[in-house]
C-alpha cells in the first residue's frame, strides 16, 4: 500500500535533540522514497492556522475586481494570480490547458522588483497581513529545522544554510474553487474525478512547507501511477523540489504532483492550501554532491534555474531544460 510517511521534526525544534539521529533517518528514508512527508512535532500554534485561514477566507471572498486590483505585472511573483492565468505543467515543459486554481502570492526581498524591497501588495483586509507574517514566521521556522535536519541525513549540517543565507522564500495562498464547470469539461466529469486545479509540477526550491484543507485533491506520482494524498489530522505536509534534487543527483525526490479536487455532484469541492517556499539565494551555485547513486545535474544558480520554471508557469514558454521530469510525466499518461 502506498505511504506517505510521517516524520517528527520536533528534535530539530524545542524537543529532545537526543531523537534528531532517529529524525534524520526517518528524512532521508522519507526523502529516497516518496519526496514527501507528513510532518508532526512542528509546534505550529492553533491561534496561527486560523489567522492564516481566516486570511485566506477573507482575500478569496472579496469581489473579483478587487482580487484583480493586486494583479502585479513586473514581472515578479506576487500579488493576485486569478483563475486560468498560469500553467504549472509547462513549468516542466510539458502542453496543457490553465489550471483553474487561483492565488496571492508573498515573498522575501531577494526576488522583488528590480527598483528593491520586498515588492509584496496586500489588500485592505483587517488582519490580514498580520495573519500572513504570522504564517510566514511558522513555516520558514520549520523550512530552517528541515534543512538542518537534511544535512544531517547527508552526513553535512550546514550543506542547504548555505545555499539559504538571504533567501528567496514565497508563501502561496492557493484556492481551488470553481462556481460554474467550464463547459468543455462537463462532459468528462464523473464524480470523484475533477479538472485540473493545478497542473502536473515539481516545486522549484529546496523545500516546500505546506498546509492544505483534509479535502482530497492532492495526488502525487509515485511507480508511475498518481496517488491521492490528504495531510493527515493536525500534520503539516512538506516535499522536495528541484534544487535538493540537484544537490543530491536524484537521491533524493523532487516528487510530482498535481491538484484535481473532487467533484461532488457536478460541483468542485472547494479546497485551500498554503505552500510555503524555501528556494535559495539567487546566486548561490547549485552542484551535485559525490553521494553514491548521484546522477549529477549541470551546474547552475539558484536564480536561473527559478527564472526557467517561473518563465514556463507564468509566462508560457516550455521549459526546455526540463527533461528528466518531463520524461516522467509522460510515462505516466
Ligand atoms: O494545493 C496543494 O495541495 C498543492 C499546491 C502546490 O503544489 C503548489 O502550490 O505548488
Ligand atoms: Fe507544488
Amino acid at each position: 500500500m502506498f505511504v506517505v510517511p510521517t516524520v517528527d521534526l520536533s528534535p530539530y525544534l524545542d524537543g529532545d535533540p537526543g531523537g534528531r539521529p532517529r529524525t534524520a533517518i526517518a528524512l532521508d528514508a522519507a526523502c529516497r522514497g516518496v519526496g514527501f512527508m507528513q510532518v508532526v512535532g512542528h509546534g505550529i500554534r492553533s491561534a496561527a492556522l486560523t489567522g492564516l485561514t481566516d486570511a485566506l477566507d477573507a482575500f478569496f471572498a472579496l469581489p473579483e475586481d478587487d482580487k484583480r486590483a493586486l494583479v502585479v505585472t513586473d514581472g515578479t511573483n506576487r500579488g493576485y494570480t486569478p483563475p486560468r492565468n498560469e500553467s504549472l505543467s509547462r513549468s516542466l515543459g510539458v502542453e496543457q490547458g490553465n489550471d483553474f486554481f487561483e492565488a496571492f502570492n508573498v515573498g522575501t526581498a531577494a526576488d522583488g522588483p528590480a527598483s528593491g524591497g520586498d515588492g509584496n501588495v496586500w489588500p485592505d483586509l483587517p488582519d490580514f497581513r498580520e495573519g500572513v507574517e504570522a504564517w510566514v514566521g511558522e513555516a520558514r521556522r520549520i523550512a530552517r529545522a528541515l534543512t538542518t535536519a537534511m544535512g544531517d541525513a547527508l552526513g553535512d549540517r550546514e550543506i542547504f544554510r548555505r545555499l539559504a543565507q538571504d533567501p528567496v522564500e514565497v508563501l502561496r495562498l492557493n484556492h481551488y474553487a470553481l462556481d460554474d464547470l467550464p463547459e468543455d469539461l462537463t462532459p468528462d466529469l464523473t464524480d470523484g474525478d475533477g479538472p485540473t486545479g493545478m497542473g502536473e509540477h515539481t516545486d522549484y526550491g529546496i523545500v516546500t512547507v505546506l498546509w492544505a484543507d483534509r479535502v482530497a485533491g492532492l495526488q502525487i506520482l509515485h511507480d508511475g501511477a498518481w496517488h491521492d494524498v490528504v495531510p493527515d489530522e493536525g500534520a503539516l505536509l512538506v516535499n522536495l523540489g528541484d534544487l535538493t534534487a540537484r544537490v543530491t543527483g536524484d537521491t533524493w525526490r523532487s516528487t510530482l504532483h498535481r491538484v484535481r479536487p473532487p467533484v461532488e455532484h457536478g460541483r468542485v469541492r472547494r479546497r485551500r492550501s498554503a505552500a510555503f517556499f524555501h528556494d535559495g539565494d539567487p546566486d548561490a551555485a547549485v552542484e551535485t554532491l559525490p553521494l553514491p547513486d548521484a546522477v549529477p545535474y549541470l551546474p547552475t544558480t539558484v536564480g536561473e534555474h527559478l527564472a526557467a520554471k517561473l518563465a514556463g508557469s507564468r509566462e508560457r514558454h516550455l521549459n526546455p531544460d526540463a527533461g528528466r521530469e518531463a520524461a516522467r510525466v509522460r510515462a505516466a499518461r
